[in-house]
C-alpha cells in the first residue's frame, strides 16, 4: 500500500492535474489501491489567510472570493464532462457559502481567533480534495473523497494542534478496512479535536497528515509529489551547480532542510521515520526523473558530505561575564527562558574556557531575545558578573551534512580552506558530536560565495569555475581568450574546471558579467559597454561581485594595474601577471605581495614575467622550495633580441628584422624595452629575488647594444628612425662577428648574487651558440645541479606562447 501526496502547484493547474491522474493510473495498472493525500491548489492557502486578517480589519472579501471560485470551476468545467459538472458545481457552491458567512461572521466583529482561522483556511484542501476526487472517479469508479478532519484527532491548539496518534492511527486503520477497495482521497493539513472543531497541522501539515496515514496503514512508501526534482545538494537559486540527491538517510534529510527546507518540513515525517517508511519524493512536473529516496538504509557513497544547507538571515546574541564560568545551570536559565518565550534558538557555541555563549536567533526574535534575558540576569548584570547582551545581525548560517563526516577526518578541514581561501571570515562554528552537521556562522554578504565555494570544494567531482577579471585586451589578452574559448569544453570535461570571464578592462572601456562573459562575442560587447574604463572603479566592483575562486590577471604592460595588486591579495583575490612591473620595481614591493598574497592564503603567479611560456619561474620555486642553491644563471630572456640576431644575416636590415620581430608580437609595447636591455633586466632581477637575493635595478649591469640616438629617441616612431640612420652600426657589428666564426648574443648573467647583461660573440663551442626562432635559453647551475646545470630552452616571447603561459597559471590556482 501507497500513500501519494501531491503538494498545491501538482494540484493548482488543469495541467498538472492531469499528470496527477496519469501518475494515478500508473500506480492503478499496478494492482495499487493507494491512498492520496491533497494540498489546497497553490496559493489558495495564501489567499485564504489574506481574506481571513483583511475581513478582521474591515476590508471586504468578494472580489478574492470570487476568484476563488472562478479558479476551481475552470478546473471542474475543463475535466468534468458536462454531465458530471452540476453536481461539482452544488458540493464547491456550498463550501463556498459557509466561507462567506464565516468571513462575514470575522468581517462583522472585526476578530480572527485562531479557531476561525483553521476553519477557514480548511476549505483550501477541503475544495481541492473534492473536486480531484470527482475528476478522478470519472476514470477511477473507486475513487473516494475522506474528510481527514473525520479521522486526525488532534488536541484544541488551533494552527498547530497535536495530533493523538494512537486514536488517530485507530480511526484510520478501521476507515481503511471497511474501504479497501477504494482509492481514498485525503484533505491533507486538516484535522479535528475531540468536540469536532477544525484543527489544522501547522508548517508542512499535508506531508504531516501522508505520514500519519502512512505509519497508521504500515504503507510500504511515501509519495510527496512537489515542483522539484527532490531534495538538492544546496539551494539551487543560489548555487547553480547543485543537483538532486538520490538518497539520503532520515537524518541527513532533517539536518538538510533544518535550515529552511524548502521541499519538505522533515519533522512532520517523523511518523514515517519511525516505521522505516520510505519516502519518496518525486517532481509532478517531471515524473520520470527519479527524485530523492528518504530511507533507513541507505547505498555507501564515498562523498564525505551530501548537502549544504545554509539561511540566509539570522542574528546572533553573545553573552560574556565570569558569572557563567562553572556554573552549572546558568545555560539551563538561559535556555529555559528562551524555550518559555517561545524564542526558537537556532544555533548555540560556547567555548571552554565558558566565560561566553553565543547563540543565534531569528533576526524578528532577536531584540525580545535581548529584553528578556536583561530582565531575567537583572541581578547579575548590575553586580557586573554579566556583560550587557551584545547583537550581531545581517548574518547567515552555511552547514555542511553527511552522516559520512562521522569519523572521517579533513572534512571539517575541507570546509574551513574554502571558506579561508575565499577571504569568508567565519563568526562562530558548531558542530554536534554525533558529527552529521558542522555549521558556521559567517556575513549574510558572503553566503552565496560561500554556499558556491564549499560546494566546489566538496563536490570535486562537478565541475569547479575560476571567476577571472581580465586587464588588457592587447596581444597577449586577446590571445588568451580566444585559447580560453577553443579550450573550454576540454578543460571542463577533462580537468572538471570552468573558467568565467567576469569583467574585462582596456584603456578605454570595461564591462562585467558574474555568469561570464561570451568569449565569442566580447569584443563587440566590450566596444559597446558604457563603462569607461576606471581601474578603481575595476576593482572595487570586482571585490563587491564577492564571487568565489575569484583571479585577477594583468596582461598590460601599464604600471597603473600594479598599484592595485596588494589591496586584490587582501580581498583573497588571486594575481596572474605577465606585465613585469610589479616584479621588478622595489624590492620592497616585491616582497610585499609575495608577503600579501600568503597571508591571504592565495596564488600570485606570474609565470611569463621570464621566457613567456617556458616553465623557468616554476622550475626556479621548485629548486628553491626544495632546498636546492641557486649559485649561478646565465641565460638569454629576450626573445626579441634571439630573433633579430637569428634573423639579421646576410643583407637584412637590422631595422627591418626588428619591425619584423614587432609585428610577430615578440617585442614589448615599446620594442626600445627591449632593445635597451630593459626588459631583460627586469627578468634577470625577478630570477635573483625568487632566487633569495633581496637587489635592485640599480644591481644588475646593463652593457647596451644600442647606439646613444637610439636610446635618446623619444617616441616608437623617432626610435625606429634613429635605427635606420644606425643600419652601418649593426652591420659593422655582424660583419665583425660573422669574420671570427661568431655569432652575437645578448647575454645574461647572475653568479652569487652578482647580475648583468652582456653582449657577447660566441662561437660554436658556446653552448648558446646554436639558438635559433625566438628562443630563450636558461642554465641553472645549483648545488644539486653543479657538474652539468638544468637547462630550460625553448620560444620565449610571442602571443601564443605567452598566453598559454597565462593559461596555465589560471589553471593552476587553487589547485
Ligand atoms: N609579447 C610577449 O611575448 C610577451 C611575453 C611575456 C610577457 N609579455 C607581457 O605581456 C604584457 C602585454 O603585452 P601585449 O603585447 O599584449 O601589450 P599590448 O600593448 O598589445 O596590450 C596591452 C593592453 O593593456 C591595456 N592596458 C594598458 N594599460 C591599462 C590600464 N591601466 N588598465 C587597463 N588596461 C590597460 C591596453 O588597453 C591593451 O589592451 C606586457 O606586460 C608584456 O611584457 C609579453
Ligand atoms: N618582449 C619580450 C617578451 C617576453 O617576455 C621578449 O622579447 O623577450
Ligand atoms: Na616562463
Amino acid at each position: 500500500m501507497k500513500i501519494l501526496k501531491f503538494g498545491g502547484t501538482s494540484v493548482g493547474s488543469v495541467q498538472s492535474i492531469q499528470t496527477l491522474l496519469n501518475i494515478l493510473r500508473g500506480e492503478v495498472e499496478n494492482g495499487e489501491k493507494p491512498v492520496v493525500v491533497l494540498s489546497a491548489m497553490s496559493g489558495v492557502t495564501n489567499l485564504l489567510v489574506a481574506m481571513a486578517e483583511g475581513a478582521a480589519n474591515g476590508i471586504e472579501f468578494t472580489a478574492q472570493l470570487a476568484e476563488l471560485e472562478k479558479r476551481h470551476f475552470d478546473v471542474v468545467k475543463s475535466l468534468l464532462t458536462v454531465q458530471n459538472q452540476n453536481p461539482a458545481f452544488t458540493r464547491l457552491k456550498i463550501f463556498f457559502n459557509n466561507l462567506e458567512d464565516l468571513l462575514q461572521g470575522v468581517l462583522t466583529l472585526r476578530e480572527l481567533t485562531p479557531k476561525t482561522r483553521d476553519q477557514v483556511l480548511s476549505f483550501g484542501e477541503r475544495c481541492s480534495t473534492l473536486m480531484i476526487c470527482k475528476i478522478a472517479a470519472q476514470h477511477f469508479p473507486e475513487a473516494h473523497c475522506v474528510d481527514a478532519s473525520d479521522l486526525i484527532r488532534t488536541d484544541s491548539s488551533f494552527g498547530q494542534a497535536k495530533v493523538n496518534s494512537e486514536l488517530t492511527e485507530q480511526l484510520i486503520r478501521g476507515f481503511h478496512s471497511e474501504h479497501r477497495d477504494k482509492i481514498l482521497f485525503v484533505t491533507g493539513f486538516i484535522a479535528a479535536n475531540d468536540a469536532g472543531q477544525l484543527t489544522t497541522l501547522g508548517r508542512g501539515g499535508s506531508d504531516y497528515t501522508a505520514a500519519i496515514f502512512g505509519s497508521a496503514l504500515n504503507a510500504q512508501e511515501i509519495q510527496i509529489w512537489t515542483d522539484v526534482n527532490g531534495m538538492m545538494t544546496a539551494d539551487p537559486r543560489m548555487v547553480k551547480k547543485a543537483f538532486s540527491l538520490p538518497e539520503l538517510t532520515y537524518t541527513e534529510a532533517m539536518e538538510l532542510s533544518y535550515f529552511g527546507a524548502k521541499v519538505i518540513y522533515p519533522p512532520t515525517m517523523i511518523p514515517a521515520f519511525l516505521k522505516k517508511i520510505p519516502i519518496v519524493i518525486k517532481n509532478t512536473f517531471e515524473p520520470e526523473f527519479e527524485g530523492t529516496v528518504i530511507r533507513h538504509d541507505c547505498k555507501p557513497s564515498n562523498l564525505p558530505i551530501k548537502g549544504i544547507s545554509s539561511i540566509n538571515n539570522i542574528s546572533i546574541l553573545n553573552l560574556e561575564g565570569s558569572g557563567m564560568v562553572g556554573k552549572s545551570g546558568f545555560s539551563g536559565r538561559l535556555f529555559s527562558l528562551l524555550a518559555r518565550e517561545q524564542i526558537n534558538v537556532i544555533l548555540i557555541t560556547q567555548s571552554s574556557s565558558e566565560h561566553s555563549i553565543t547563540f543565534a536567533v531569528q533576526p524578528d526574535d532577536t531584540e525580545r531575545a535581548r529584553e528578556v534575558i536583561e530582565q531575567e540576569f537583572e541581578l547579575e548584570l548590575l553586580a557586573k558578573k554579566l556583560e550587557h547582551v551584545v547583537i550581531e545581525k545581517n548574518l547567515a548560517i552555511i552547514a555542511i551534512v553527511g552522516e559520512n563526516m562521522k569519523q572521517t577526518p579533513g572534512v571539517s578541514g575541507k570546509l574551513f580552506h574554502a571558506l579561508g581561501r575565499n577571504g569568508i571570515n567565519v563568526r562562530a562554528i558548531a558542530q554536534g558530536s554525533s558529527e552529521y552537521n558542522i555549521s558556521v556562522i559567517i556575513s549574510a554578504h558572503d553566503l552565496a560565495k560561500a554556499l558556491n565555494a564549499v560546494h566546489d570544494g566538496f563536490f570535486t567531482q562537478l565541475t569547479k569555475t575560476l571567476h577571472a577579471f581580465c586587464l588588457g585586451t592587447g596581444n597577449i589578452g586577446q590571445t588568451l581568450f580566444k585559447q580560453l574559448n577553443a579550450h573550454s569544453s576540454y578543460l571542463q570535461e577533462h580537468n572538471g574546471i570552468q573558467v568565467k570571464i567576469a569583467g574585462i578592462a582596456n584603456t578605454r572601456k570595461m564591462m562585467f558579467n558574474s555568469d561570464g562573459i561570451s568569449l565569442d562575442s566580447w569584443q563587440d560587447e566590450l566596444q559597446a559597454s558604457h563603462h569607461t574604463a576606471d581601474l578603481q572603479e575595476f576593482v572595487a566592483r570586482m571585490k563587491s561581485m564577492n564571487l568565489p575562486n575569484c583571479v585577477f590577471i594583468d596582461n598590460t604592460a601599464s604600471p597603473k594595474p600594479v598599484a592595485f595588486y596588494e589591496e586584490v591579495f587582501k580581498s583573497n583575490i588571486s594575481v596572474i601577471t605577465c606585465n613585469k612591473i610589479g616584479n621588478s620595481a622595489s624590492y620592497q614591493q616585491y616582497k610585499t605581495f609575495h608577503d600579501a598574497a600568503q597571508q591571504h592564503g592565495v596564488d600570485f603567479f606570474y609565470e611569463t614575467n621570464v621566457g613567456a611560456g617556458l616553465p623557468i619561474i616554476r622550475t626556479l620555486k621548485d629548486l628553491m622550495n626544495s632546498g636546492d642553491r641557486v649559485a649561478k644563471i646565465e641565460a638569454i630572456l629576450s626573445g626579441t633580441i634571439s630573433f633579430i640576431f637569428n634573423n639579421f644575416k646576410g643583407d637584412a636590415s637590422f631595422h627591418d628584422v626588428v619591425k619584423e620581430a614587432q609585428e610577430k608580437g615578440y617585442t614589448e609595447p615599446d620594442p626600445r624595452d627591449d632593445l635597451s636591455g630593459k626588459d631583460f633586466m627586469r627578468k634577470i632581477l625577478i630570477l635573483a629575488r625568487d632566487a633569495g637575493y633581496a637587489m635592485e635595478e640599480a644591481d644588475v649591469k646593463i652593457e647596451s647594444m644600442l647606439p646613444q640616438s637610439c636610446l635618446d629617441a623619444q617616441t616608437v616612431d623617432d626610435f625606429y628612425a634613429a635605427l635606420k640612420a644606425e643600419d652601418a652600426f649593426f652591420s659593422n657589428l655582424k660583419a665583425k662577428a660573422e669574420a671570427g666564426g661568431k655569432v652575437l648574443r645578448y647575454i645574461g648573467k647572475l653568479d652569487n648574487g652578482k647580475a648583468e647583461i652582456t653582449l657577447q660573440m660566441v662561437d660554436e663551442s658556446h653552448p648558446f651558440f646554436t639558438l635559433s626562432g625566438s628562443d630563450n635559453i636558461i642554465s641553472f647551475t645549483t648545488d644539486r645541479y653543479k657538474e652539468r646545470p638544468l637547462v630550460v630552452k625553448g620560444p620565449g616571447a610571442g602571443a601564443e606562447v605567452t598566453a598559454a603561459g597565462v593559461f596555465a597559471d589560471l589553471i593552476n590556482v587553487g589547485a
